[in-house]
C-alpha cells in the first residue's frame, strides 16, 4: 500500500516529460485530458487520462483511508472487474484479492449490454473502481445507498433487476442475502492496491505498470461497448414524494455535467476535494466525484462524516497562518444539516483551536451547499466564522445541477442562483402557460435523466412539450433574474384557508428564533381551514437543559406565535407546535414530510 502522501501535481520535475502540466489560464474543461478533443463520455476521460499515463507518472485521483491511488491504478482494478463480470464467472463466490488482475483478451467475453450492476461499498477506490469496471463491461452501475433497510434494498434490486452485486466484505453478509431474495449474484468488489508513491520508484517498478496501461489502453480502444445514448447510471430517488423511482442517466447526459460543473465552479486539478457525501445521490456523486475526477482534482473520502475530523483535515491543511501543506484540501461540498454540524462543533471548541479552525477554513477555494433549502442563520454564522458566503444551488436526482449562485459575483442568500451553462428553464403556472409568478420551475438540460426506469407511462407524464422537465418544485424568480425554491408542490406547499403558503419561507423565519435549532413545517389537514400550519422544533441543546430542569417546555405556541406576530403574515404563524429531541432525516439530511404527515394525521 503507498503511504499517505501529497499529490505530486505541484512538483515540478526535472524530466519535464514526464508530467505534463496544463499552462495556467488554458480552459479548464478537462484541461488535465483533452487538448481540443471532447469526449462523449466518461470513459474517453478515462482513456485520455490513461494516455498520459503512458507516458507519465499519473499523479494521485482518490485518497482514502491513509492511502493514495493513482488513475491508473483505479482503472486497473475497474478492468479486472470488468473480466471478471464479462466471462460470467461470478456465480461461484470469489475470494477478495482473487479476481485476475492480469489482462485477459477474451475474445469469447460478453459484452454485457446494459445489464444492471448494483455497487454497494462506501465511499472508497473500490466504489470508483466498481462503477468504471461496470461501464468498461458495457453494464449500467446502479449505487445503492448504504443506509438503505432490507426492504427498501430489495426493492431497488428487484425493480432494477440487478444481475450481480459488488460488495465489500464489510456488507458481505447482508447483500448475500439480499441478492439470494433477488435472483442476483453476489461477487466482493477486489481492493484498489496502490504503487509507489513517488517518481523514482516509479520509474523503476515502472515497466510493469506502463506495460499493463499500454494494454488497457489498446483494449478500451479496441471494444466500444456502449454509444452516448447508452445508459450508465440507475440513481434511485429519496422516495421523498412517493417510492423511489429509478432514473436512468446516459454516458453522454454524464459528460455534459461534469462539463457544466467544472465550468460553473472551475474545478481544476489543483483543486482536492474532502467528500463527505453518499454515493448513491447525485450531489455526493457528481458534485463531489465525477466532476472534480473529470478535472483531474484530487478526491479524498472522509466515509464517515466527522465533525472533528473536518475541521481537523482543514487546520492540518493550512497549518499556520498562510501556509499550506501540499495535500490541502481547497473544496468541500455538504447539505445543509453538516454545515450545522460543523457550527456546533466550532462552538465547543476553545479559543485558540477555534482561530485555527477559522482561520484554515477561511483558505478554501470555494465550499458549497445544497439538497435542500440552506436556512439563512447557518449561512450568516458560517460566513462570520470562516468568511465564505456558502454558493447555494439547485439540482435534483433527474438533471443532476440545474441552477447555481455564482461563484464570481453575488450570492444572494435565500436564492439558488441562475441556470448553469447550456440549461435552460421556464416557469408554468397551474393552466400548464409560462408564467413570471410563482409557479412549478421546468428544466431542459444536456444532462437530462433518459427515461424512469421501467416507468414509460411516469416518464412521459414527467415532461411537457419541447423536452422540458417538470420539477415538481414551486419557484419564483426575484428583482435580479435570482431563483427562490418555494418547495415541492405536494410536501412544501400548503393550501391554508385558501392562501398557498410555502413550508421552507416559514422554516427560514422560524430558525431565527435563539431557541430554535432545527425545525420542519409542514400543512395538517382540517376540516375548517383544508390545512393548518404546523411547526415542529428541535430547540438548541442549553435551552433543552434548562427545560429538562425546570420540567417547562422551551418554548410554547403561544410564545412562539408572539414572536412570530412581527416576521410572518398571520396566516403564515403555526397554529400547531411539536418539540422534538430530532428530527428524522434521510442520508442526504432531508425530511419525508409525506410520511411525517401521514403520521401525524392518524
Ligand atoms: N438548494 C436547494 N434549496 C431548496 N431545495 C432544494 C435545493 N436543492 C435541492 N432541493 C430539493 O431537493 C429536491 C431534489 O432532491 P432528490 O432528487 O434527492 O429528490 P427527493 O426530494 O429527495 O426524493 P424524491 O424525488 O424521491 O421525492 C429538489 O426537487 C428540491 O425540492
Amino acid at each position: 500500500m503507498k503511504p499517505f502522501k501529497a499529490p505530486n501535481r505541484f512538483v515540478q520535475f526535472n524530466h519535464s516529460h514526464l508530467y505534463w502540466r496544463p499552462p495556467l489560464g488554458f480552459f479548464l474543461i478537462g484541461s488535465r485530458y483533452f487538448s481540443g478533443l471532447s469526449p462523449n463520455t466518461f470513459m474517453d476521460v478515462v482513456k485520455a487520462t490513461l494516455k498520459r499515463a503512458s507516458t507519465a507518472h499519473d499523479s494521485v485521483a482518490v485518497r482514502a483511508e491513509n492511502n493514495s491511488y493513482s488513475f491508473a491504478e483505479i482503472v486497473s482494478s475497474a478492468w479486472s472487474i470488468c473480466n471478471h463480470l464479462r466471462n460470467g464467472n461470478f456465480k461461484s463466490n470469489i475470494e477478495e484479492g482473487k479476481y485476475e488482475t492480469s489482462i485477459q483478451t477474451n475474445n469469447k467475453s460478453e459484452n454485457l449490454h446494459g445489464a444492471r450492476i448494483g455497487i454497494v461499498a462506501k465511499p472508497s477506490a473500490e466504489f470508483v473502481a466498481g462503477v468504471l469496471g461496470t461501464w468498461l463491461s458495457g453494464g449500467v452501475a446502479v449505487p445503492l445507498a448504504l443506509s438503505y433497510p432490507e426492504t427498501e434494498l430489495l426493492h431497488v434490486m428487484n425493480d432494477s433487476d440487478i444481475s450481480v452485486v459488488l460488495s465489500t466484505q464489510e456488507h458481505q453478509e447482508l447483500m448475500e442475502k439480499v441478492a439470494a431474495k433477488c435472483s442476483s449474484n453476489f461477487s466482493l468488489l477486489p481492493s484498489v492496491t496502490s504503487g509507489p508513491a513517488n517518481t523514482d520508484s516509479l520509474e523503476a517498478a515502472g515497466n510493469d505498470q506502463f506495460h499493463l496501461i499500454s494494454k488497457l489502453i489498446e483494449e478500451m480502444s479496441d471494444s466500444r461497448k456502449f454509444e452516448g445514448d447508452d445508459p450508465a447510471l440507475i440513481l434511485y430517488t429519496s422516495g421523498t414524494t412517493g417510492k423511489p423511482k429509478g432514473v436512468v442517466h446516459t454516458h453522454k447526459g454524464i459528460i455534459s455535467q461534469v462539463q457544466i460543473l467544472t465550468e460553473a465552479w472551475e474545478y481544476t486539478c489543483t483543486d482536492q476535494v474532502l467528500h463527505c457525501l453518499p454515493l448513491h445521490h447525485v450531489h455526493g456523486l457528481f458534485n463531489g466525484l465525477l466532476a472534480p475526477l473529470y478535472a483531474g482534482a484530487v478526491v479524498e473520502f472522509m466515509p464517515k462524516f466527522s465533525v472533528r475530523g473536518v475541521w481537523q483535515r482543514w487546520r492540518e491543511s493550512y497549518p499556520d497562518n498562510g501556509s499550506k501543506v501540499d495535500d490541502a484540501i481547497t473544496l468541500f461540498t455538504g447539505v445543509p444539516t453538516i454545515y450545522t454540524r460543523l457550527l456546533q462543533g466550532y462552538e465547543t471548541m476553545d479559543l485558540d483551536l477555534r482561530a485555527a479552525s477559522a482561520s484554515a477554513a477561511r483558505q478554501l477555494r470555494l465550499m458549497m451547499c445544497g439538497s435542500s433549502a440552506l436556512p439563512y442563520p447557518i449561512m450568516k454564522q458560517w460566513e462570520e466564522i470562516t468568511g465564505h458566503r456558502l454558493l447555494e444551488r439547485y439540482g435534483m436526482t433527474e438533471f443532476v445541477m440545474a441552477i447555481s449562485n455564482p461563484l464570481h459575483g453575488i450570492r444572494k442568500a435565500g436564492t439558488v442562483g441562475k441556470p448553469l451553462p447550456r440549461v435552460e428553464v421556464k416557469i408554468i403556472g397551474e393552466d400548464g402557460n409560462s408564467t413570471d409568478g410563482v409557479g412549478e420551475l421546468c428544466v431542459r438540460s444536456p444532462s437530462l435523466f433518459k427515461e424512469y426506469w421501467k416507468q414509460p407511462k411516469v416518464t412521459k407524464e414527467s415532461f411537457i412539450d419541447g423536452g422540458f422537465f417538470k420539477t415538481g418544485d414551486s419557484v419564483m424568480v426575484d428583482e435580479d433574474g435570482y431563483y427562490v425554491i418555494l418547495g415541492r408542490s405536494n410536501a412544501d406547499i400548503m393550501k391554508v384557508g385558501g392562501y398557498k403558503l410555502s413550508a421552507l419561507e416559514i422554516e427560514a423565519v422560524l430558525l431565527e428564533h435563539p431557541v430554535v435549532s432545527e425545525c420542519c413545517v409542514l400543512g395538517l389537514q382540517d376540516k375548517d381551514y383544508g390545512e393548518i400550519v404546523c411547526a415542529i422544533i428541535v430547540t438548541t441543546e442549553n435551552k433543552k437543559k434548562v427545560v429538562d430542569q425546570e420540567f417547562k417546555p422551551a418554548i410554547t405556541l403561544e410564545e412562539l406565535q408572539q414572536w412570530s406576530k412581527e416576521r410572518l403574515a398571520p396566516y403564515k404563524i403555526p397554529t400547531k407546535l411539536l418539540l422534538w429531541d430530532d428530527l428524522p432525516r434521510n442520508a442526504m439530511g432531508k425530511v419525508n414530510k409525506k410520511e411525517l404527515k401521514r403520521l401525524l394525521e392518524n
